[in-house]
This record gives C-alpha cells, sequence and structure tokens, in this order.
C-alpha cells in the first residue's frame, strides 16, 4: 500500500564537470560555468522538496546497493562496461561515450548505484514490500545503448532494471513507458528484438537524438511490433501527451498485459526546460501519472516503478517531481507549484490540430502487440 522512494547522497555528488553541456575550451571561447545542464543539484532539489514539504514521511525509503558486473551485463557489452571502469579511475574521470556526458574520478561508483537504485525499486515492487515506487536516481540511463553510453547517461537503468525483473525475478512481460522529452533510444536498442518487454516512448520529435524515435521503428524479429515511437510537434503540452496516453500509450498497454510498467520519468517535458520544446505543466506531469497508475491498476495489479531520466530546470524539475510522485502516494501536501501562475497562462493546453494528427499516425502501431 506504500509507495517506495530511492534516494542516496552520491546520485547529488555526479560530477558533470565545467561545460554547459560540451567541455569548456579556450579555443572555441565556450566559457567554464558553474552548473553543467545535467548537474544533479536539479535532482537534489527535488528530493529536497519532497523532504521539506512532509512528503517523504509517507514513503517508504528504499536502500539501494550498487548493481554488480551481472546485473549490467545483462544488457551492456562487456567492452562498454570494462571502459566506463578504467575511465572511472583516470584523475578527471571520463564519458559515457559520445563526448558530451562526462563523469568524474570514481563517477562508475554512481553510476552503478543508479542502476542499484532501479534494481532495488523492481524488486520491491514486483515482491509487493511495496505497491509502487519513484526512485530518485542519477545519472540517468534511457539513451545508454547496449555497446555505448550516451546523452548523459552511463548504463541503462530501465533496461537493467528490466532485465532484472525478466532474468531473475521471473516476470515474463514488462512494459518501458518514457515520457521523457527525449527518444528513449537505449531501450529500443537492448531489447530491439524481444517481445518481453513493450518498449513505447514519446518525445519532441528528432529532439535527441536527432536521428531516431520515429514511427517505423518498430522492433525487428520476436520484437516487432513491440517498439512504439510517439514523436510529438514541438509545443506540446498536456492536451497532446494526454491524448498521446489516452489514444496509443494505454491502448497499447492493455493489449500487452505487462505484468510490471516501469516509467523512464524525466521532466524536460516541462514549459521551463532548457533542452526541449515542450510545455508541460506540473499538473500535467501528474495527469500522466494517474493515466499511467490507472492501467497498472486495470492490467498489472498497480505494479509500476519509475525511475529518474532527464530534466534540467533546477527551478521547475522539483514541482513536476512533486506532483508525480504525490499522485504515486496518493498524498497530497497542499505544496501550490509555485511558477503555474506564470506559466498557465503561456498555453500548451489545448490538442491542437498537427498535435493529433502526429498521435492518429501512431495509432495503427498498436495492431501488432498481443
Ligand atoms: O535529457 C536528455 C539529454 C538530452 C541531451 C543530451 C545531449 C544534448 C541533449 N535525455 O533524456
Ligand atoms: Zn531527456
Amino acid at each position: 500500500t506504500t509507495t517506495g522512494y530511492i534516494w542516496n547522497t552520491l546520485y547529488g555528488w555526479a560530477d558533470t564537470g565545467s561545460g554547459g553541456i560540451f567541455p569548456p575550451s579556450v579555443d572555441a571561447l565556450t566559457q567554464p560555468i558553474a552548473h553543467h545542464v545535467a548537474h544533479p543539484d536539479t535532482k537534489r532539489r527535488l528530493h529536497e522538496l519532497i523532504s521539506a514539504s512532509g512528503l517523504i514521511d509517507s514513503l517508504r525509503q528504499l536502500e539501494p546497493g550498487p548493481a554488480t558486473r551481472e546485473d549490467i551485463l545483462r544488457v551492456h557489452d562487456a567492452a562498454h562496461y570494462e571502459r566506463i571502469l578504467s575511465e572511472s579511475a583516470l584523475p578527471k574521470g571520463g564519458d559515457a561515450g559520445d563526448g558530451v556526458s562526462p563523469f568524474g574520478n570514481g563517477g562508475h561508483h554512481i553510476a552503478l548505484l543508479a542502476a542499484g537504485g532501479a534494481i532495488e525499486a523492481v524488486r520491491a515492487v514486483a515482491d509487493g514490500t511495496v505497491r509502487n515506487a519513484y526512485a530518485l536516481i542519477n545519472p540517468p540511463g534511457h539513451h545508454a545503448e547496449r555497446a555505448t553510453g550516451r546523452g548523459f547517461c552511463i548504463f541503462n537503468n530501465g533496461a537493467i532494471a528490466a532485465a532484472h525483473a525478466l532474468e531473475t525475478l521471473g516476470l515474463q512481460r514488462v512494459a518501458i513507458v518514457d515520457w521523457d522529452v527525449h527518444h528513449g533510444n537505449g531501450a529500443q536498442d537492448i531489447f530491439r528484438e524481444s517481445s518481453k518487454v513493450l518498449n513505447i516512448s514519446v518525445h519532441q520529435d528528432r529532439c535527441f537524438p536527432s536521428d531516431s524515435g520515429f514511427r517505423d521503428e518498430r522492433g525487428s524479429g520476436d520484437g516487432f511490433g513491440y517498439t512504439l515511437n510517439v514523436p510529438l510537434p514541438p509545443g506540446g503540452g498536456s492536451g497532446a501527451y494526454e491524448y498521446a496516453f489516452d489514444a496509443v500509450v494505454l491502448p497499447a498497454l492493455r493489449a500487452y498485459r505487462p505484468e510490471l510498467i516501469i516509467v523512464a520519468s524525466g521532466f524536460d517535458a516541462s514549459m521551463m526546460d532548457p533542452l526541449a520544446r515542450m510545455m508541460l505543466r506540473a499538473d500535467g506531469f501528474r495527469s500522466l501519472a494517474r493515466k499511467i497508475m490507472d492501467v497498472a491498476d486495470e492490467v498489472a495489479d498497480g505494479k509500476l516503478v519509475c525511475l529518474q531520466e532527464g530534466g534540467y530546470s533546477p527551478y521547475y524539475v522539483p514541482f513536476c517531481g512533486l506532483a508525480v510522485v504525490e499522485e504515486l502516494a496518493g498524498v497530497s501536501t497542499g505544496t501550490a507549484d509555485a511558477f503555474a501562475p506564470i506559466l498557465g497562462p503561456m498555453g500548451g493546453d489545448a490538442l491542437l490540430a498537427h498535435e493529433r494528427e502526429a498521435v492518429d499516425a501512431a495509432k495503427e502501431l498498436l495492431a501488432d502487440i498481443t
């Protein structure tokens, strides 16, 4: 009946370097800056609001351990794992694999603890210790592919947790619903040929990676039809997202009947995020959480795990995350979204014709889910 919660001080120590995104260079006149867009302070502020609002008193704190090499190798190549460990031993650390995803010396400990947090949340929900869970883990994972880290992601926390559920907890069908604003390319790569994971991503079209996340990417072999991409035009808010969920995401989950739903929960679809151009507010994320909880109750005995992914506004991620965790826990702390009065009048609530068309184009993808 309770909601599990995971946070660890080390998640707030991830060293994202002194670049805004790319490492600074005098040659390129890119100045050093105190906070990389992915600086962990944003997620630490969400933890502090969960604590200061009193919500934390209604949550069951779970204690993660580090994921093991075996956990990681269920979804990643050994070469990727070994490279991360070797770069983590360097004095200045290394990079997840794409040159824009730095981590500091010893950063592998934090990455393993993030994956371990996802595993612990899935374990606790699968065995009924808690009803559902929010794992406020860092670094994120949903861009990490089998052979490389990418987009600030070192190991694919959600894929690792799903593989753990399938291979260790005896589950047969797991769904990953990725509402992070960027395409969930990692799980798509990792589970491309598997029908044991239904991988759904709703994202801003061509935002990142700019060359993936299209409707025609549907999986292959046994996995054909079990990758479902719903790219949305820039500017979408609650109208577009709620229609995408009502018309495509929820019907897909009802057809697939997963035993567990894992949400790749990024808040970078918010109106105040620097790395995308969507228009959700905290109440919009609450609505998505409600919809996923309701379908989890319908098909999966309520078994739902949310894993923190992106979200780069230190101002607004706290309020977006509080709304979701309150909904999961069925608790209202009465904390107002401090930015709603400013953001509300800016729009994003109506479902516009071109957004409806983008979602309707994805409806045909439901036909192959059994
Ligand atoms: O939030 C993210 C990271 C996206 C950035 C990675 C490099 C530029 C855009 N992915 O979910
Ligand atoms: Zn993102």
